[in-house]
């Protein structure tokens, strides 16, 4: 088959990441990379995308037709998603643009509305939902493997000061820690409570650590999810995500006959355990292994698991083939329901009379 053409905004670390998964996916290929600076670009292409052209200027790769690309791939500061995402939508390049889609509800259903409007392709880079294991969860939960959904417990977090990248994460610019990991936390919740079938009916900041500027650093949150259909029952979440220490990262996800529960690092999961269970203490547990895709060990990975972003790369070349505007995996309301949640929850973490703790500026 002919092979699926990328193009790369952003000469960053998740851009690199990127360029390797797709580098080792069979019928792949980046042909275009974009950085601000023309050196950047270079540079990336020499060591992450031989082959690619180069591109001084985000604005010089989306005018230019010869590179060819199939859809561009936006990695940049998420400040700058929403303008780059619409010059793309209006080129009608199919664009997957890196979490958080945009820095609040209002610009993520903007983005949204023009992708519809002018049919092209769209996808918020959530790309846990694209793994195997989430398949597999999203499976069981709609066959009614652990019964009636009750409850979904789950947490994420990592120490930012062990250095991430200036301005990406817990700066006012690009939203703190809900805008870059809670959109995991919210796609839990809606992965316990599907998007097709429930509706969010509250989402609650019950308590933050920041520094009194608009940043959440630790956030304990939760969410109530109702049944669209009244025989659903729906129930609650129960979210903590944090920028403050690095977090075992798992998930459960609690049924009237069991659960599932994603054993560690649930954004990109590989392990998950089925129970069922007859009673309080007869149950039975199966554990469904699914091995990350083979890596050659040329690249050393900037973030945890990037080899599968290969599964991204391939759930969205096969929706821009289908001619969908959306990814089945992720689609347009469930990343609306993600960001609603993150931010019904942030919006009270610093209501006037939220408990924040900003007795110690930048001390995190
Ligand atoms: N899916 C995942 O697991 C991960 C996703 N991410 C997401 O990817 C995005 C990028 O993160 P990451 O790669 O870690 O960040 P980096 O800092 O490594 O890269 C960000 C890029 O943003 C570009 N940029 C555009 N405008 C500005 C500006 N005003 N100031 C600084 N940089 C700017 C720069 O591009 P240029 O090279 O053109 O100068 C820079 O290289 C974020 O949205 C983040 O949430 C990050 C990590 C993991
Ligand atoms: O998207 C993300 O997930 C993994 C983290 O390591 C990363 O910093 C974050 O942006």
């Amino acid at each position: 088959m002919v092979p699926f053409r990328w193009a790369i905004t952003s000469a960053g670390k998740i851009a690199a990441d990127f360029a390797h998964a797709v580098r080792q996916l069979e019928g792949h290929e980046v042909v275009a990379v974009a950085a601000r600076s023309e050196a950047a670009a270079r540079e990336f292409c020499a060591r992450h995308a031989r082959g690619a052209a180069a591109y001084g200027g985000y604005e010089a790769m989306f005018r230019c037709d010869r590179h060819g690309a199939d859809a561009c791939y936006v990695a940049t500061r998420p400040d700058s998603h929403r303008a780059l995402c619409e010059r793309l939508i209006a080129r009608r390049v199919p664009t997957l643009c890196e979490k958080p889609l945009a820095t609040s509800v209002d610009d993520v259903a903007a983005l949204y509305a023009a992708a519809a409007a002018s049919r092209t392709f769209l996808m918020e880079g959530v790309w846990t939902r694209c793994f195997p294991a989430t398949a597999k969860a999203r499976e069981l939960l709609r066959g009614g493997a652990i019964g009636d959904v009750v409850a979904v417990q789950a947490e994420f977090g990592y120490a930012i000061a062990n250095g991430c990248p200036d301005g990406v994460r817990g700066s006012a610019a690009t939203g703190g820690m809900g805008r870059d990991i809670g959109v995991y936390l919210a796609e839990k919740a809606l992965l316990a409570f599907d998007s097709r079938d429930y509706d969010l009916a509250d989402a609650r900041g019950v308590a933050v650590l920041g520094r009194g500027d608009g940043v959440d650093l630790t956030v304990a949150a939760s969410a109530r999810m109702v049944g669209r259909d009244p025989k659903r029952r729906g129930g609650v979440a129960s979210l903590l995500w944090t920028g403050q220490c690095d977090t075992p990262e798992v998930c459960a996800v609690l049924g009237t006959a069991g659960s599932l529960r994603f054993a560690a690092t649930h954004h990109t999961p590989r392990t998950l355990e089925v129970t069922t269970r007859t009673s309080r203490t007869a149950s039975r547990t199966e554990v469904l292994d699914f091995p990350e895709p083979g890596d050659d060990g040329a690249h050393r990975w900037n973030y945890p698991g990037s080899i599968s972003l290969q599964y991204e790369a391939a759930s969205v070349a096969r929706a821009v083939r289908a001619g969908a505007v959306e990814a089945p995996e992720w689609t347009h309301a469930d990343s609306l329901a993600a960001h609603r949640i993150v931010e019904r929850v942030r919006d009270q973490c610093y209501a006037p009379t939220a408990d924040v703790d900003a007795a110690k500026p930048g001390d995190f």
